[in-house]
């Protein structure tokens, strides 16, 4: 039997944890035979922690034969401890109307806390995905607020864009999914993301040319895959829940067990590649291995893809002016 790991999952009597922590402690994110411990925080008012005691509770009567424990928390500083893999989802969701950034002071205090905590507590080895908006900001912030570990360990989740990216794309072409590679969404978690197939290949063809329709590309796909979420909102009057815990699961178990050679979105602190400053945490192209994931290196930018992902980036500065005061 493998030494469990720690997971530690905030907000996790929400919606996002109610579709996340049972497929976690089912083996579906780390694999059939890795034990796992999961270590539950919740903001310490009543309800929720009484709500996060009746999600322990179902956990409990599922008898997963991988969860190897849990504790419930009020606190990231208990709550992180021995950290392996962090998800940061609790924060305050938006409701219809409101964009992403509209939530950046209120949440920007609580990514500070939590990424002193994982500094003070978690392993020094942990693996951060950020969920909660806005998100790569969030990563941002916690990664400044964690001096003492790697910065490369902090990433935000696009996997949920690039997910929307590929239904899209499977739909158009009318080839399945899983036969669509390179694909990647650049950028920020927000409409201004850019998602890019201009490299996708199904069974090695170029997915652009079988496409061929660059006014779909540019007036139907990237303005609706941006604005999938806010689609969600209108329908459900909640914000994405199972696919987006879904999307968390794929970007930690490709993270951590590998991406088998295929390319990935995931939002990570920049190295200063394609012209984007180093520490910006940006949607890149990436493959994963052992445990680290790479950046797809020197691909061709051309004129458009600039000025998008430019575009982006400038949302992304402007978040990051927005809580330079609080960084210190
Ligand atoms: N990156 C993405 O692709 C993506 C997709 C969907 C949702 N989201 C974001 O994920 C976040 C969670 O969404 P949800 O639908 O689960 O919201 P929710 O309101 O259902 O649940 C959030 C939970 O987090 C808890 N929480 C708030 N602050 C906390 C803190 N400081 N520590 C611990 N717990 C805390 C709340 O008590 C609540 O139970 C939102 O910010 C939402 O916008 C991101
Ligand atoms: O759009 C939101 O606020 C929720 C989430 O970020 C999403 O993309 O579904």
């Amino acid at each position: 039997m493998k030494k469990p790991v720690r997971v530690a999952v905030t907000g996790a009597a929400g919606q996002i944890g109610y579709s996340l922590l049972f497929r976690i402690a089912s083996g579906e994110m780390l694999g059939k035979d890795q034990p796992v411990i999961l270590q539950l925080v919740e903001v310490p008012f009543e309800k929720p922690q009484q709500a996060l005691k009746g999600v322990m509770m179902e956990l409990e009567d599922c008898a997963f034969p991988l969860l190897a424990g849990m504790e419930g928390f009020d606190n990231p500083q208990a709550g992180f401890k021995d950290a392996d893999i962090a998800l940061l989802v609790g924060a305050r969701p938006r409701g219809p109307g409101m964009e992403r950034k509209d939530l950046l002071l209120e949440n920007a205090k609580i990514f500070t806390e939590q990424g002193k905590a994982l500094n003070d507590v978690a392993s020094r080895d942990v693996k951060v995905l950020v969920v909660g908006n806005p998100a790569n900001t969030n990563a941002y912030i916690a990664m400044k607020s964690a001096p003492d570990l790697p910065a490369k360990n902090f990433t935000a989740m696009l996997r949920l864009d690039h997910n929307r990216a590929l239904s899209q794309l499977a739909a158009k072409s009318g080839k399945p999914v899983a036969d669509i590679e390179k694909l990647v969404v650049w950028g920020n978690h927000s409409p201004t993301m850019y998602p890019d197939y201009r490299f996708a290949t199904v069974g090695g063809a170029s997915l652009k040319d079988l496409i061929g329709d660059e006014a779909w590309n540019r007036d139907t796909f990237i303005p609706k895959v941006g604005k999938r979420g806010a689609a969600i909102i209108e329908a459900r009057g909640l914000s994405s829940a199972a696919s987006a815990a879904n999307a968390a699961i794929d970007h930690i178990r490709d993270w951590v067990l590998g991406s088998n050679g295929k390319w990935v979105t995931m939002g990570i602190p920049s190295d200063g590649s394609y012209g984007i400053p180093e520490g910006v945490i940006y949607g890149f192209p990436v493959v994963t291995q052992n445990g680290e994931y790479s950046m797809v290196r020197d691909l061709p930018i051309d004129e458009y893809s600039r000025t998008m992902m430019d575009k982006t980036l400038a949302e992304l500065e402007e978040e990051r002016a927005g809580v330079a005061h609080l960084l210190g």
